[in-house]
């Protein structure tokens, strides 16, 4: 029995390093920012683009930029800030998101020292409003195939930017139909006859009465599912001229006689370089998935604690929704997968800003593994999003389905962010290529799965690369005593093992199947690889699954409160038991599970809930998310009608 927990030493542990943006956002976004249920789509853009420049500064959504135009150089520290604002307005995060962490980002990231002295400092102030416009309407998650060209003319000293036909035009781009003045618009490098690749150009969309500039036909999306605050609009470009010194040109240069260089002469290479330096969006889009996840479980648990239903035996009072197994089932291991996630994800962020801010020679190894743990949690944290917000709206009952109980807004609003920053099912396969290819090596090149000679040791190594508590994991792991039925289901090193062993065996039999593929379809390494795409993504999500336990673990090593140390340790027993129950099948057929040992987990796992339930109520307090951020009815009115039903109650039975 864990007794005596406080919610504010669990925010202490959850808040982590960039504690101090958090506090500074909960402090200074008060009710004037929080959604609006139920607006109109113009009245929420007309909100949210008011908003987006009246955000104090120092809640530090723009702080990712250099120190030299007024930012703070902390890119783990911007994507929290916006983290913390899909807390209180999921269009106003995604607006930010676009305004700073692409269209700005793609400025600091892909342009050189001419383009920030010119542009950032009015990037970062909002004066200047833009777009990233990488997206066509043919292609979205295969860019490297986009279709607008950008051809160098040498005789004039300018770029001429074209949509050649309608699946080419940009579309579903943020700030495109109603606020950008600016697009960093992506499209096919043509210079002397040859084409060099996707590259990036600072194009002006809109003149400053915001009519379009010439050549350039804006749309707009029209209605959305969600995210009504944010004007997504398409463009297209007809022989539009673009000057020289407008491409952002840090990976890619074209002189003015036409010659083009670069540091990196393979396209793909410079194409993938490119994309892996703008990697925020993705950390930012997992991290604000979890934080609406956060809202929607608050929401549901407060509610679950206050309505009552049914009566038990004997009882005068209705039983609280919490008190169900059902209901225990469906909040709990939400929960602890919430927990888990935000562990993950400081990791994340702290990892990113090592990786952005390090000013040695580029660590090729750390980059990738970045750019993999980013699409990996991106994908599992929007998908934990959409299955959990909508789980909550179950539990909600009726009142769930109310717009003024925010959690239809939540749902329609972060359905989208399986898809933008990367579809998850291509991410999952990016974070499976990552592990396949052992950095590449291994295969000879990211098509060439047909002339895989793998050897088996590699795996291990792979699998075992360095996460944040190697060492402690380690430990846990080799102090399991001996076979599995003689270790606790709730044993901390069996838990690790059992992660590591299905990542690893998931892992080498793609590998057999990718060499059997190999032998029978020498010269289709599409079909090879396509053959065995479930088993990738299986792959992937183990991965993902094991490097999530391992950073909860640590979470819990870096507690020191005891009693919050406690519940976490629960809570990670239950985040670590729900994951296998979930995937029992799996563990029965390749023999890791025995039926009865299967059958324990399932009775531990209630036990576990039993034991959780008491501190339903701690464990969502300790999100610290203001109740003017949840803005929710029912969490004001629910408790006092409960009160007015029990006295009315009272006084029939005296009466
Ligand atoms: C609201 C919103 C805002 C956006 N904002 C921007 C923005 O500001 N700038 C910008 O550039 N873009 C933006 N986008 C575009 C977004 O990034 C793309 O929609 C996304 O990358 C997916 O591309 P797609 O829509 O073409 O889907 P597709 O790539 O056509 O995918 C459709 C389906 O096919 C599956 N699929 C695709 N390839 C494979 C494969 N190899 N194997 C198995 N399955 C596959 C996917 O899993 C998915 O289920 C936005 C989109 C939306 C909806």
């Amino acid at each position: 029995m864990i007794n005596g927990v406080d919610a504010a030493a669990l925010t202490a542990v959850l808040d982590g390093r960039w504690a101090h943006i958090r506090q500074t956002v909960r402090d200074e976004l008060g009710a004037e920012f929080v959604t609006v249920p139920g607006e109109s789509g113009a009245d929420a853009r007309e909100r949210v683009t008011r908003l987006i420049r009246e955000l104090p500064t120092d809640v530090g959504v723009a702080s990712a930029f250099p120190v030299a135009y007024g930012g703070s150089a902390d890119p783990g520290g911007s994507t929290v800030a916006a983290e913390m604002l899909g807390q209180v307005d999921l269009s106003l995060m995604v607006k930010a998101g676009v305004q700073w962490g692409l269209f700005g980002g793609a400025v600091v990231a892909l342009g050189t020292k001419h383009h920030h002295d010119r542009y950032l400092r009015d990037i970062i102030s909002a004066d200047l409003m833009g777009c990233f416009a990488m997206t066509e309407t043919g292609h979205g998650s295969d860019v490297q195939q986009l279709r607008t060209t950008c051809t160098y003319d040498p005789s004039s000293g300018n770029f001429v930017l074209h949509t050649p036909h309608e699946a080419a035009r940009k579309d579903y781009i943020g700030n495109a139909a109603k606020d950008g003045r600016m697009a960093v618009v992506f499209a096919q490098l043509i210079t002397g006859g040859e084409r060099y690749g996707v590259h990036a150009w600072m194009v002006p969309i809109r003149d400053e009465d915001g009519n379009p500039m010439p050549g350039i036909t804006i749309g707009d999306d029209g209605p959305k599912a969600g995210l009504l605050g944010v004007d997504n609009g398409r463009l297209s470009f007809d022989h539009v001229t673009v000057p020289r010194d407008m491409l952002l040109d840090r990976y890619g240069q074209v002189a003015a006689d036409g010659t083009y260089t670069s540091g990196i002469a393979n396209d793909t290479r410079r194409f993938f370089t490119m994309l892996g330096t703008l990697v925020r969006g993705r950390v930012t889009v997992g991290a604000a998935a979890s934080a609406a996840t956060r809202n929607a479980l608050t929401i549901a648990v407060r509610y679950g604690d206050a309505r009552r239903q049914f009566t038990r035996p004997g009882d005068d009072r209705e039983v609280v929704l919490n008190d169900y197994l059902a209901h225990q089932r469906k909040l709990l291991p939400a929960l602890a997968r919430t927990y888990a996630y935000v562990f993950a994800q400081e990791e994340l962020a702290v990892t990113m800003g090592e990786v952005q801010t390090s000013t040695g020679p580029v660590d090729e190894h750390r980059q990738r593994e970045l750019e993999s743990r980013a699409a990996g949690l991106k994908a599992v944290q929007t998908w934990h999003a959409t299955s959990t917000i909508q789980m909550c709206r179950q539990a909600c009952g009726g009142a769930g389905y109310l717009a003024e109980n925010r959690l239809p807004g939540l749902k329609a609003d972060t359905d989208v962010f399986t898809t933008f920053e990367g579809d998850n099912t291509v991410l999952l396969q990016l974070v499976a290529k990552g592990l396949l290819t052992g950095y590449r090596d291994a295969f000879g090149s990211l098509d060439g799965w047909g002339r895989a000679t793998f050897v088996a040791e590699q795996v291990r190594e792979m699998v075992l690369e360095r996460t944040a508590a190697r060492s402690l994991i380690q430990r846990l792991v080799s102090a399991v005593p001996g076979r599995d039925e003689e270790v606790a289901v709730t044993d901390r090193g069996w838990h690790l093992s059992v992660f590591e062993d299905r990542e690893k065996h998931l892992l080498e039999s793609v590998i057999r199947r990718l060499r059997k593929g190999a032998a029978t379809k020498k010269d289709r390494p599409f079909d090879i690889f396509n053959d065995v795409q479930d088993h990738v993504l299986s792959t992937a999500t183990a991965h993902i699954d094991r490097i999530t336990l391992e950073a909860f673990v640590a979470g819990i090593d870096r507690t020191t409160d005891p009693a919050a140390r406690a519940l976490l340790a629960k809570l990670c027993d239950l985040y670590a038991l729900t994951t296998i129950e979930k995937d029992k099948a799996w563990f029965l057929e390749h023999g890791r599970l025995t039926p009865a040992r299967s059958k324990a987990i399932t009775a531990v796992v209630n036990d576990l809930l039993r034991e959780l339930r008491p501190h339903m109520r701690t464990l969502v307090d300790a999100f610290a998310i203001p109740d003017e951020w949840l803005n929710a009815a029912i969490l004001r009115e629910e408790p006092a009608r409960q009160d007015t039903m029990a006295k009315e109650d009272d006084a029939i039975r005296q009466s």
